[in-house]
């Protein structure tokens, strides 16, 4: 007869679950569609290894997943269901934007964001996620974003002027407020009808905190990926006393009624002017309809969109996603881009210089002169930026796609259909063969005579393939902009780094963006 203690309940579920855990160890190791793929064992068994350097460690999967590569090869199991490829080749492949190649989205790591589930961005399906792409790429097409300029140029210009209230001042200056402000500013000057002037409060701190929530939205995205019942959870909870718990999520719930009250305001200005929402056919909904001044809502609800797809809760969505995507990742590429700048005063030399070769004395009065059509001609400053955004990375580690249709064929390896393949932008950007001396900031590799093919290949801080990122063209222009309104012609104080290093803006945390190391103390600046 068993001792009463080994018959008890408790050890008959612990047997089970044992017994449940080696099959399912055992399946994943040998029987599984992916058991011939190269990679640690415990990675292939579990996802509490890609949990350990996710959580525990911070972030540090993308550098594991490196040191991964250089061990086991090109292409690996970096957990149970999930492929990481790290040949720059199979990027353009996997993140393909061509009709046949039905590559769809793994957002496992992006579920659960309550108020943009409905949106393009978090959209799995290849089908549903062209169609609800369309009309926004047509918005942020090179030709409309062109058209855009002079509004972002006004903008830009915000922060040379709120820079000028503090001339002199030995003012400590924290640049990601004003970043955030500004890029607020943008999104709102080209979604909303009312013009919004952020930069104009005396305090930008309570503004600024719209990035600290954005980051620490990014931060806990690892836990809710992990854990989706957390986002259940969450979502259970009454809103009004969420919003008490947690501050954060009272913030984004901010700026969501920003988002909805300006779409209402906007829906009541087109109802009463007798505009109906009735969509366009595909004929008549080209880019030739918009002009400058159409707003990213009215576009939206003048879409041709089915109905069921403009409704207030999905525009909302998008109109949300697109606040977010720019005021999280401006600012910080901002920040990166500005400190090298900063701390390298040879390269602020070269940039200033060229500006002011450029744009003259015309700078303070756009009206008479169009500067920002000069500013495409502005090589150094193109490649300053293109350089602030590979050291920035966007997400360091990209989201996953996968072929639902067609298997993969890969060298001796073929990728069974649906299997997620990701790829990570810090290897493909830091890669020394393409990139010499890949973490040292120099703006010279990306001049005319320097520039490799290979360097655009390599490229991923924006994405690539059917889903890119959306805001590409605008990213090049407005930080263009916000550079030459901070070091092109024309009266402004100078900026001096003020306790800042490298280590407190660079990107070195994965998240759903990625994110500058805890306790970092972002970049800060004296106003001379
Ligand atoms: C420095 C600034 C930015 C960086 C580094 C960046 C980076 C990225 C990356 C890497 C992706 C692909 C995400 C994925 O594969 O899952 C993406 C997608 C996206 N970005 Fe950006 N982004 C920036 C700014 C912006 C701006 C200003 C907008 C505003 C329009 C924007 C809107 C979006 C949207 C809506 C998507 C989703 C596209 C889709 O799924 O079809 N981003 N971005």
């Amino acid at each position: 007869m068993l001792p009463e203690s080994v018959s008890s309940p408790t050890v008959v579920v612990l047997a089970c679950l044992i017994i449940y855990m080696c099959t399912l160890s055992v399946y994943r190791l040998y029987f599984s569609p992916l058991a011939r793929f190269p990679g640690p064992k415990l990675a292939a068994v579990s996802g509490w290894y890609e949990f350990y350097y996710d959580i525990i460690q911070d972030g540090q999967y993308y550098l594991k997943v490196e040191k991964l590569h250089r061990k086991y090869g090109p292409i690996i199991r970096i957990n149970p269901w999930e492929l990481h490829a790290s040949d720059p080749v199979l990027f353009s492949h996997i993140y393909s934007s061509g009709v046949k190649q039905r590559v769809e989205k793994y957002a496992w790591s992006q579920k659960g964001l309550r108020l943009i589930d409905d949106s393009h961005i978090l959209t799995e399906s290849h089908e549903l996620h062209r169609l609800r792409r369309k009309p926004l790429a047509t918005f942020f097409s090179p030709r409309n974003t062109e058209s855009m300029e002079p509004v972002v140029w006004k903008v830009s210009q915000r922060i040379r002027s709120r820079l000028q209230k503090l001339n002199g001042s030995g003012s400590v200056m924290v640049m990601e407020d004003l970043f955030t402000v500004v890029s607020a500013d943008l999104v709102a000057a080209f979604s909303f009808d009312d013009e919004i002037d952020l930069t104009q409060t005396d305090e930008l701190q309570p503004l600024g905190s719209i990035y600290s929530t954005l980051q620490t939205v990014a931060r806990v995205s690892a836990w809710l990926s992990h854990f989706s019942w957390i986002t259940a959870l969450i979502n259970a909870i009454p809103p009004s006393f969420l919003m008490r718990l947690a501050p954060t999520v009272a913030t984004n719930n901010r700026l969501y009624s920003l988002v909805k009250k300006q779409f209402e305001s906007s829906r009541a200005v087109r109802a009463s002017s007798s505009k109906t929402d009735d969509p366009l056919s595909d004929d008549e909904f080209t880019d030739e309809l918009l002009s400058p001044d159409t707003k990213l809502i009215a576009h939206l609800l003048h879409s041709n969109l089915p109905p069921h797809e403009r409704t207030p809760n999905r525009v909302c969505a998008e109109l949300l996603t697109i606040f977010m995507a720019t005021i999280f990742n401006i600012p910080r590429a901002m920040m990166v881009t500005t400190y090298h700048i900063l701390a390298n005063p040879d390269i602020k030399a070269k940039l200033c210089g060229e500006l002011n070769a450029l744009l003259g004395p015309g700078v303070d009065s756009p009206q008479e002169t169009p500067v920002w059509a000069l500013l495409n001609k502005a090589e150094y400053l193109k490649a300053c930026v293109k350089e602030g955004l590979r050291l920035f990375f966007g997400a360091l580690r990209g989201t996953a796609r996968r072929n639902l249709h067609a298997p993969i064929a890969y060298r001796d390896w073929v990728i069974p259909p649906g299997t997620p393949v990701g790829m990570s932008a810090w290897m493909l950007n830091t890669d020394p063969e393409v990139y010499p001396d890949p973490l040292v900031f120099r703006p010279e590799r990306w001049l005319p005579g320097n520039h490799k093919p290979e360097m655009d290949r390599n490229f991923a801080s924006l994405g690539k393939g059917s889903r890119t990122c959306l805001g590409i063209h605008l990213v090049y222009v407005f930080m263009r902009h916000l550079l030459a309104a901070m070091f092109g012609p024309g009266e402004k104080p100078e900026l001096r780094l003020f306790e800042t290093e490298e280590s407190d803006v660079a990107t070195a945390v994965s998240g759903l963006s990625g994110l500058a190391k805890k306790g970092a103390r972002g970049l800060r600046v004296v106003v001379e």
